[in-house]
């Protein structure tokens, strides 16, 4: 495990990609004793898993997990497994405010920023890939998308409905998330205001952002019935 990036003189080849894992929440919506990316499935940490797979990819180098400040050192305790070069720093207040620190340590060399919510722990290898080489392909910003499989209104403070949604149009946005260095820097440096993912930031700043197909095993674990499924598709043996 790679504690201090300075000192170590990492190498890199052109083509490489950082993932930044925000792991800093607390899972209000999961509940539970202990922050979301600690709660385990099948005897393992969310944060684990989403590291193991993201380290399987090929196109990654260096991964570097946001976590709670209060337990920085337990999560490098819980990481000192993992087959790759890692980095563990305290997170933020936000989700936004986690990336920016996590982005903060990427060192020079590495072109490519992926950021993948530790809250997907069963995002497949493959998706990474797919993204990282979106982004090595010249896009600046690629976001990984399912379609909308559900009718969707919009409603009003009344609980009126206001109008239905043409769903045609709608995709669901899931992590990794992937950029040009350059392009999330300068949006994390310029977007302002807070934002739900990083796609968002680049879009302020009126640059586009691309779309690739995601992956139903890339569900974000965000209530109980998430973790349950979780559990089945590693029973059924339909997630990595
Ligand atoms: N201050 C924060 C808040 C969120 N995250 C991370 O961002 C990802 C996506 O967030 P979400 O799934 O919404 O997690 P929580 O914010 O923990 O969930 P909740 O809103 O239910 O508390 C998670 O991996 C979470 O750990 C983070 O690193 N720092
Ligand atoms: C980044 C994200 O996972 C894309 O769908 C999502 O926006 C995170 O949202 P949350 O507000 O942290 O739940």
């Amino acid at each position: 495990m790679i504690e201090k990036l300075a000192d170590r003189g990492i190498t890199t080849s052109s083509g490489d990609a950082a993932v930044l894992v925000p792991a800093a929440g607390a899972g209000v919506r999961l509940g539970g004793d202990v922050p979301k990316a600690l709660r385990e499935l099948r005897g393992e940490s969310l944060l684990v898993h989403a590291v193991k797979r993201a380290a399987a990819a090929a196109s990654v180098r260096l991964i570097v997990v946001a976590a709670p400040p209060h337990l920085v050192s337990e999560v490098r305790e819980l990481l000192t497994g993992v087959d790759a070069d890692l980095v563990v720093v305290a997170g933020g207040a936000s989700r936004q405010d986690s990336v920016a620190r996590a982005l903060a340590v990427v060192p020079e060399g590495i072109d490519i920023v992926l950021v993948h919510d530790a809250a997907r722990a069963l995002t497949p290898p493959e998706l990474v890939d797919a993204v990282a080489s979106a982004v090595r392909a010249g896009h600046g910003a690629v976001i990984p998308v399912l379609p909308v499989v559900d009718t969707i209104k919009r409603v009003d403070s009344n609980g009126d409905v206001a109008a239905t949604v043409d769903r045609s149009e709608l995709r669901a946005v899931q992590t990794p998330q992937g950029f040009r260095r350059e392009v999330l820097v300068k949006a994390h440096a310029e977007a302002g205001g807070e934002h739900t993912d990083d796609a968002g930031m680049v879009e302020r700043l009126g640059l586009p952002v691309h779309c690739v197909p995601g992956s139903e095993l890339a569900l974000k674990i965000t209530r109980p019935v998430d973790l349950i499924i979780a559990e089945a598709l590693l029973t059924a043996e339909v997630a990595p």
